[in-house]
């Protein structure tokens, strides 16, 4: 896949071209996939259990690499870049992982703090900013307790201050409302639509719960056998093509 040079620095956050992947000598589990996700977007990923969504994601995040295709981040086709570019790349992504992922030997100030720790950074100088996000995520009082001793839902969000206490520049969430009841849920997709629209984060969501797709206007994809399709209505039911809203007792 040939990118023209003025595709190399266009106005875009994650772009697949052409991407498939298989595990093994497994058949594709994705299959010729092209996406564009445009800075400060907010999108949401849906498909049966087992269509290829963690894979997917994993493809934006670069865990993994296509077996055909290109995925590219800020304009920067991914597939030639060294290790230490890749880094650097990721470094601008946050990802909820649908296990969390948490560190039980870490308490929930330190496993949100783990990422600047990581960049060299001194305590004194992300104190302040890693209790204010325990805080924004309703854990000012647990921010002392260890993981296990944490309800699914307060887990869930301690893993997404740490996942955005790097402010990154794209946010990727695995099924971040599957271990919560719906209030949890509505609570935490606030949180995801605060960041995208505070700070202009390019967020993708992936997630069964049509709930919480419902409550707000974004596109939706959806993978089926291999492919990834946009649905002609936004989460919310209004049209893609046209903004009519739908009739809401229609929309199911
Ligand atoms: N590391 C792997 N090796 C081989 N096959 C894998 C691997 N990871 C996933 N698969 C297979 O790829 C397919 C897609 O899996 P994936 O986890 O991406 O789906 P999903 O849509 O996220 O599913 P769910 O909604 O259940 O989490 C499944 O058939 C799965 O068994």
């Amino acid at each position: 896949m040939t990118l023209s040079r003025l595709d190399l620095f266009d106005d875009v956050a994650v772009r697949l071209d052409g991407v498939s992947l298989r595990y093994g000598t497994s058949e594709d589990i994705l299959s010729g996939i092209d996406l564009v996700l445009k800075p400060g977007s907010f999108s949401f990923l849906t498909g049966a259990s087992g269509a290829g969504k963690t894979t997917l994601l994993k493809l934006l995040y670069l865990a993994l690499k296509p077996s055909m295709g290109e995925v590219s981040l800020f304009g920067r086709p991914t597939s030639r870049l060294t290790r230490d570019q890749l880094s650097a790349l990721r470094r601008r992504v946050g990802v909820v992982f649908q296990e969390f992922r948490l560190l039980d030997h870490l308490t929930s100030y330190e496993n949100v703090a783990l990422p600047l720790r990581v960049l060299g950074r001194k305590e004194a100088s992300y104190r302040s900013d890693v209790q204010e996000l325990l805080a924004w995520v309703g854990l000012g009082e647990r921010m002392h307790a260890h993981p296990s001793t944490l309800s699914g839902g307060e887990q869930q969000r301690v893993a997404i201050a740490r996942a955005v206490v790097t402010q990154p520049d794209i946010l990727i969430a695995d099924e971040p409302t599957g271990n919560v009841d719906p209030e949890m849920g509505s609570r935490l997709m606030r949180l995801f639509l605060e960041l995208n629209k505070r700070r202009g984060t390019t967020v993708i969501i992936a997630t069964h719960d049509l709930g919480l797709v419902r409550q707000v206007q974004a596109p939706v994809y959806r993978l089926q056998h291999g492919l990834l399709v946009q649905d002609a209505e936004y989460s919310d039911g209004t049209s893609v093509a046209g903004r009519r809203r739908t009739d809401p007792a229609k929309a199911d």
